[in-house]
This record gives structure tokens, sequence and C-alpha cells, in this order.
């Protein structure tokens, strides 16, 4: 069985984060483990309280993974403070981690900031050349590149600059603003449009991380780059048109595969 490991903080509410690459990760047929950066109190209506992991924690968590089961794919998504990108990076170097997925985590679904500003610079130096795909939405590229972004071809230019300027592939998030639910592929210097409907559904607590765990377990299932972001946007399709409606904010999406997909079908 491919496997695959999420570096990301933990959701309480089961929505986003750890919680949800891990749903995501299973029902696409791979083997999730997790190293936790966090934890927070949340739930759809806010985050209420963070407490960060140590540093070395961290660097424990990794090396356990990685000298016992080694992950085919890596996924890292909420990282809050220097210190524990310094360490993510420091360990993916060292066990030469492959089909690393960077969701370059800012703001929760609810507004709250989850990384600090100096963190932001540490993640541009350390964490981007090491991705071999980023995955911003249009704040986070805006945040990435310091240009404004309102039009189509406002992101084919700043997936561009990320490109360019960090040495990854980028899949920059139409999900937020602009247009329907249009995601751009930047990749070697080509960008290619991943066109989605958008669904009437408010309940999108959780959707980058879930979209970022589904290209990772693709790809260490073997899928290029292009079919695993194909495969992952028709998953988040249909876990978000499944329609599940709970909390009192902006809800979870339902990863049941006999409601949104049997997109592990083959590795069962
Ligand atoms: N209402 C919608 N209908 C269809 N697809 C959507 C909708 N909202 C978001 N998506 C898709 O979900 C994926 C995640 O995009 P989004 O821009 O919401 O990520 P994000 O802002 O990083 O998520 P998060 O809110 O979890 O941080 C993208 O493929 C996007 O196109
Ligand atoms: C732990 C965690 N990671 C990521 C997000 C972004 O959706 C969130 N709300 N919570």
């Amino acid at each position: 069985m491919k496997t695959a490991l999420t570096i990301a903080g933990s959701d309480s509410s089961g929505g986003a984060g750890i919680q949800a690459d891990i749903k995501t990760m299973t029902v696409n047929g791979v083997y999730a483990m997790s190293a936790l950066t966090a934890l927070t109190a949340q739930n759809t209506t806010g985050v209420k309280s963070i407490m960060e992991v140590t540093p070395v924690f961290l660097g424990d968590q990794l090396d356990c993974v990685f000298t016992d089961i080694f992950p085919d794919a890596v996924k890292i998504g909420m990282v809050s403070s220097c210190e524990l990108i310094e360490m993510i990076a420091e360990k993916l170097i060292e066990y030469q981690a492959k089909n690393i997925v960077v969701d370059p985590v800012m703001v929760a679904t609810s507004g709250a900031k989850l990384i600090s500003d100096d963190a932001i610079e540490t993640l541009k130096k350390r964490l981007l050349p090491l991705a071999a795909v980023l995955t911003p939405n249009i704040p986070e590229a805006e945040e990435l590149t310091g240009m404004k972004i309102t039009a189509a071809e406002d992101m084919v230019a700043a997936a561009e600059r990320i490109s360019t300027g960090f040495g990854c592939a980028v899949l920059l998030k139409g999900g937020h603003q602009i247009n329907d639910a249009n995601d751009l592929l930047y990749e070697n210097g080509k960008s290619r449009w991943f066109l989605g409907k958008r669904i009437a559904n408010t309940n999108t607590h959780g959707t980058g991380c879930t979209l970022s765990s589904a290209i990772a377990a693709n790809l260490a299932k073997g899928y290029d780059l292009e079919n695993a972001v194909g495969r992952a946007k028709d998953y988040i399709s249909g876990a978000l048109g499944a329609m599940l409606d709970l909390g009192h904010g902006s809800g979870p999406m339902n990863h049941a595969f006999d409601v949104c997909g049997d997109f592990g079908r083959e590795e069962r």
C-alpha cells in the first residue's frame, strides 16, 4: 500500500487540518500518517486558541515516521512559526522526502490568522524550494507575490512569478473570489486550467486542506501532477457536492466514499 504523511495542525472540529488530511488520504486509498505542528481549539465558527508543539517534538515525530514507514508523498499544511518551518526543512532534506505538496496556510476560512508574519518569510526561503507543488489560494498568492489578483490573467501572472521565483509548480486556487471554481496549474513554464463548477454550498471548511491532501495521495499512487490535480479536483467537487450541513458556521465536507465518490477503489 502507498503511504502519505501530513505535517499540519489539528482541528478539533474535524473539518480541516490533519483530520481532513487523514480522511482524504484514507478515502483516496493511501495509508495516512501525521506529524502535528499545533493543536487548535476551533469549530465551524472560528478558532478559539492555538497550542504549538515544540520544534524538538515535531522533529521527533518526523524521525519516527521517516525511519520506519517512509511516506511516498508529504503534505504540509499549517505551520505557524519560523522554528517549526526550519525543523521541517531540515528533516525533509535529511530524509530526502519526495512528492512534497505545500499548502501555504495563512488564514482559516473563518478569518483567523494561522501563521506569524516572520514565518511567511521563512516559509518562502526554506520550504517552497523543496515543494513539488504549492497550492495557494488567491489571498495567499497575493501575499507571496505582492500582486493584486482580480482577474484570470492576474492568476496566470502570479502563478508564473511564484513558480519561477521558488522553482516549484503552482496550483493557484480560484475557489475564493474570481471565477467559477477554476484553478490554474503552472508547471515548467506551461499553464493549464482545471475548470470546476461553483457548487452552491457555504460549508467550505477545510477545502484547501482536502485538495492538497488529495493531490499528495495521488502523487503517492504514482499519478503525474496533472492527473493528480485532476483527480483531486473531482474528489473535492464530490465532497462539497454531497452537501453536508453541520455546525453553526462554515461546516465541513462529507468524505464518505459512498456519497463523494470511491477514489480509493483500485487500492482496496
Ligand atoms: N463553492 C465551491 N464550489 C466548487 N469548488 C469550490 C468551491 N469553493 C472552493 N472550491 C474548490 O475547492 C478547492 C480549494 O479551494 P479554496 O480556494 O477554497 O482553498 P482554500 O481557501 O485554501 O481553503 P481553506 O478555506 O480551507 O483555507 C479548489 O479546487 C476550489 O476551486
Ligand atoms: C488546523 C487547521 N489547518 C488549516 C486550516 C485552514 O483551513 C484550519 N482552519 N485549521
